[in-house]
């Protein structure tokens, strides 16, 4: 089998070498508990979380006392998610957010509905940006908190945190962000964005898989979750469990890595992923889906009409890339992002999700260019609805028989 062109780095990253590098000691000599304070194993475990932790909160402009590691992002949004919820439901019992947050954050909101709470899952507008006049329309003296994610994963559109951190405060509620898909790859601060909570995660930036963090804010406010899990205590009550301690090392050094070279990587990518979608938006009745100016630099989400979906990811088999498809046990299921973007069932299931990386070279790029488009031409000569498009047939106009 050929290997596939990894153009999926949206769904994770390769570690960079240099991480695992760091990483080694930590399972090798270094391999004390980090909650050790009775001999220097432990003080020397502890000794490389502590600086993990100021390279994290160096990246997102906090200070090392706001950064609680977890076991990637999916934990530190139920935790910061339910967290809030528990501390604060006499306050309120209100929570907002979106309807393209990722299943980690729209779940955990679920599961605050059973325990009593009410979720406003607010729509997006047709470039997946947030209405910020129907955000503040939805506050309520009962909102406790208002979680929207800082990069969409399947769009990549970014929203705009900083506006909509200040309408949660105007009503007095703490804003959360989910900021998987932005922690690296575009400059983040907490401060400057008025960030009470936000969630990362190691794999999302060439780091290790299992990884990651909660940004509680100590400071004006001081944000207060209840733990998830219960145990010895660890990460000042928050998060009991004993540290993975090379993964933690591994994400302060993705961290840091980002830091230094996430400037000029933006650079270069972005001039890649225009590249790539200039030359595939040349073919008839392709499209970009989402905010085409706030998006993150390396993400392009193209929709080819016209093709079927199933049939495009088959020709594809030399790229590793993501499509507008969810697998769910029975069927094939559209993207609830691209939906609610108001894309049409078939639009959906024929998107194709490219996610450039660190590592994805022009000579890669190229090869894609050259794979999706050959890919597309053959599936519309042999389309029917294609051949009736080209006819001049107004196919949105036909009533099609149920089946
Ligand atoms: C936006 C977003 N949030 C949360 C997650 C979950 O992260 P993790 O894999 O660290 O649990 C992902 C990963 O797919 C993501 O893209």
């Amino acid at each position: 089998m050929n290997i596939p062109i990894y153009l999926d780095n949206n769904a994770t990253t390769p570690m960079d070498p240099r991480v695992l590098e760091a990483m080694i000691p930590y399972f090798t000599t270094k391999f004390g508990n980090a909650a050790s304070r009775n001999h220097p194993f432990g003080w020397v475990a502890e000794e490389g979380v502590d600086y993990a932790r100021e390279q994290v909160a160096k990246l997102i402009g906090a200070s090392e006392k706001e950064i609680i590691f977890t076991s990637g992002a999916t934990e530190s949004d139920n935790l910061a998610i339910k967290g809030v919820f528990e501390m604060y439901k006499e306050k309120g019992n209100h929570i907002i957010t979106t309807v393209t947050e990722h299943k980690a954050v729209l779940d955990a909101c679920k599961h605050v509905e059973k325990m009593g709470g009410r979720v406003t899952y607010l729509p997006v507008k047709e470039d997946g940006l947030l209405d910020l006049a129907v955000l503040e329309a939805a506050m309520t003296p009962e909102t406790i908190l208002v979680s929207v994610m800082y990069g969409n994963n399947e769009i990549g559109v970014i929203q705009p945190i900083k506006e909509i951190s200040a309408i949660a405060h105007k009503y007095g509620a703490l804003f959360m962000t989910d900021a998987v898909q932005a922690v690296g790859k575009i400059p983040v601060d907490v401060n400057r964005d008025g960030i009470d909570l936000l969630a990362l995660s190691a794999h999302k930036f060439y780091g290790p898989k299992g990884v990651g963090a909660l940004y509680v804010r100590r400071k004006g406010p001081r944000v207060k979750v209840t733990a998830q899990m219960d145990g010895g205590g660890h990460e000042r009550g928050m998060r009991s469990g004993t540290l993975n301690v090379p993964g933690i090392v591994g994400l302060g050094k993705a961290a840091e890595l980002c830091g230094l070279e996430m400037e000029s990587e933006a650079k270069r990518l972005s001039a890649l992923r225009d590249k790539l979608q200039n030359a595939l938006t040349v073919l008839e009745e392709s499209y970009v889906n989402g905010n085409v100016e706030h998006r993150l630099p390396h993400v392009a989400n193209i929709s080819f009409k016209y093709v079927e979906g199933e049939g495009l990811m088959m020709a594809m088999k030399d790229l590793a890339v993501s499509s507008g498809s969810a697998c769910t046990s029975a069927s094939l299921e559209p993207s609830y992002v691209l939906k609610s973007l108001g894309l049409s069932d078939d639009l959906a299931h024929s998107s194709i999700r490219f996610g450039l990386g660190r590592f994805t070279t022009e000579e890669e790029v190229d090869y894609a260019i050259e794979v999706t488009k050959t890919a597309v031409t053959n599936l519309r000569n042999m389309s029917p609805l294609w051949e009736m498009f080209k006819e001049g047939i107004d196919l949105d106009s036909i009533e099609w028989a149920e089946h």
